[in-house]
C-alpha cells in the first residue's frame, strides 16, 4: 500500500516538473544531471496536500516525539503549515536572515528552553541545510533529534546528520525515484545509468577520522572518486583551483587529439 502511494507520488512529481534532468548547479556548486525542484508543487494544491499527508504519515509511523515543528526555509514551509494547521500542532518559522527592525528574532513563534523541534526539509543532498537550521534552533535552546525529508538524494545526508545526532527519515530515496521513473518509461536506461553513477560517485559524507582537517566533505570530495571522473569533469569540480582547472582542460584536449591521431 505504502509503495503504491510513493510510486504514484513520484510520477506526479515528474508530471509537474519537480524532477528535472539536464545540467543543474547544486547548493554546493557541483553540477548535477538531476535536480529535485519541490517548489514546483506549490502551484498544485492536491499534490501539496498529498505531500503533507505523507510527511504526517511518516511522523506517525516513526512515533516521533516533539513539541514543535519547523521547516527548513523556504520550500518546506507550506508543507509544515498544512500539517500544523490540519492537526493543530505548534510550528516555528526560522528566518534566513534576522530582521534589523522590530523583534530582530531569527526564530518566530512561542517556545520554551528544552522544547523538542522536528525539522522538515524538501530535499537533502549533504544535510548541511538541515544542520544549519538545527544549529539556529539549538542556539535558541531547542533540541533537534529528528528530521523528515521528502527526497533524499542518497549522497551522504543521512550519514552526516547521524554523525551529529540527528536521525533523518527520508520518504523518497533517489534510487527509488530513478527505479520508478525507469519502470514507467519516463527515462531511458542511459539516463538512469548516468544519474545513478553520478549519485554513487558523489557521496558528500566522510567520517570524522577520514576528515582530519574538519573541512566539510561537501567542499572536499573524495580524491579517489574524482580520479574516476574525466579530465573535463574534474575541471568543473566546485573547489578546483583555477590553474588546475585550466591544466585539466588542456589534458582533455590533448587526450582527444591523441585519440584522433591513433585513429588516423
Ligand atoms: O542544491 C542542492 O543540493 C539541491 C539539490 C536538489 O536536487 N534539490 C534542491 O532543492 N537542492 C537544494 O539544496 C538543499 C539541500 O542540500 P544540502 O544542504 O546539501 O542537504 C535544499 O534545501 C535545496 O535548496
Amino acid at each position: 500500500m505504502e509503495n503504491i502511494c510513493i510510486d504514484s507520488l513520484i510520477l506526479k512529481l515528474h508530471d509537474v516538473n519537480a524532477v528535472k534532468f539536464g545540467e543543474y548547479k547544486l547548493k554546493s556548486g557541483m553540477m548535477t544531471p538531476i535536480y529535485i525542484d519541490v517548489k514546483a508543487v506549490v502551484s498544485h494544491p492536491a499534490l501539496m496536500n498529498q505531500v503533507a499527508s505523507l510527511i504526517y504519515q511518516r511522523m506517525q509511523e516513526e512515533k516521533l516525539q516533539f513539541d514543535l515543528m519547523c521547516g527548513v526555509p523556504y520550500t518546506a514551509l507550506p508543507f509544515v503549515t498544512i500539517i500544523c494547521s490540519k492537526h493543530e500542532l505548534p510550528m516555528l518559522i526560522r528566518r534566513k536572515e534576522a530582521k534589523d527592525y522590530g523583534t530582530k528574532r531569527v526564530v518566530e513563534g512561542s517556545y520554551r528552553e528544552g522544547d523538542r523541534c522536528l525539522i522538515i526539509e524538501d530535499t537533502v543532498t549533504s544535510g548541511s541545510s538541515i544542520l544549519e537550521t538545527a544549529e539556529v534552533l539549538n542556539k535558541e535552546g531547542l533540541k533537534v533529534t529528528d528530521a523528515i525529508v521528502l527526497v533524499d538524494r542518497n549522497q551522504g545526508g543521512v550519514e552526516m546528520l547521524h554523525s551529529v545526532g540527528i536521525k533523518l527519515h527520508p520518504i523518497i530515496s533517489m534510487s527509488k525515484l530513478l527505479n520508478v521513473l525507469l519502470a514507467a518509461k519516463r527515462i531511458n536506461h542511459q539516463t538512469f545509468q548516468r544519474v545513478r553513477k553520478f549519485i554513487m560517485d558523489n557521496n558528500t559524507f566522510r567520517p570524522k577520522e577520514e576528515n582530519a582537517s574538519d573541512v566539510p566533505a561537501t567542499k572536499k570530495p573524495r580524491v579517489e572518486q574524482n580520479l574516476q571522473l574525466s579530465y573535463a569533469d574534474r575541471a568543473k569540480l566546485p573547489n578546483i583551483h583555477p590553474l588546475a582547472s585550466k591544466l585539466l582542460k588542456i589534458m582533455e584536449t590533448k587526450q582527444f587529439l591523441t585519440s584522433v591521431c591513433l585513429l588516423m
